[in-house]
């Protein structure tokens, strides 16, 4: 089976600090189907990514790689539902309506952080998503996000 293409890696023209290709000193996550209406993200944090202490992932950086990760799933899930690939023919582009983070528990700043997100629900213009970040196996942050549609010229 051939591996599986980043989400990220398919749709052209995203500057994005969290999840943009283009962005050379963004943090570029890349995010990967995991099921009918889910994905996953493996992020290492860097050094200077932590909070007040130095052993613990900074919280604006949690929301970021959500935010991220979420967005582009919503985004896929567009293209998806439009029977398209992402990437091809007329643009598809979400930006972030909302974003709700739990913060529950530290991430260690030198282990990687997993996310999950889960597509709740979908309309034409917007889609609901739940994201779980975990660390070491245990549940650091989860949110809600409304990702909403907007035009090429956002
Ligand atoms: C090569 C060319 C490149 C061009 C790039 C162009 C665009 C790029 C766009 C996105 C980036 C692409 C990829 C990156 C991926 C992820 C990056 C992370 C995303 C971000 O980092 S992005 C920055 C932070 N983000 C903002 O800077 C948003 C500021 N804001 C607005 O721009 C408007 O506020 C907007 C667009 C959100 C809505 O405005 P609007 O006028 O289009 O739509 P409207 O208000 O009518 O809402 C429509 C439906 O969404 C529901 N809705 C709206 N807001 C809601 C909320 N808060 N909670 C629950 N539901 C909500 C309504 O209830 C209605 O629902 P319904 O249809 O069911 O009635």
């Amino acid at each position: 089976m051939s591996e599986q293409k980043a989400i990220q890696d398919q749709i052209p023209g995203n500057h994005c600090f969290g999840c943009g290709p283009e962005n050379e000193r963004g943090l570029r996550i890349k995010s990967y189907w995991d099921g009918e209406d889910k994905t996953r993200c493996e992020f290492l944090p860097l050094p200077h990514h932590n909070a007040g202490p130095q052993q613990y992932l900074n919280g604006g950086i949690i929301a970021t790689v959500i935010d991220c990760h979420t967005v582009c799933t919503a985004i896929a899930d567009a293209y998806r539902q439009a029977g398209r690939d992402p990437g091809t023919g007329d643009k598809i582009w979400y930006a972030t309506g909302k974003l709700e983070v739990n913060y529950r528990a530290p991430a260690a700043i030198d282990k990687p952080v997993i996310l999950e997100a889960t597509i709740i629900e979908r309309s034409n213009r917007k889609t609901l998503l739940h994201c779980t970040l975990y660390s070491s196996g245990r549940v650091c942050a989860t949110a809600e996000v409304v990702a909403v549609r907007v035009p090429d010229n956002w």
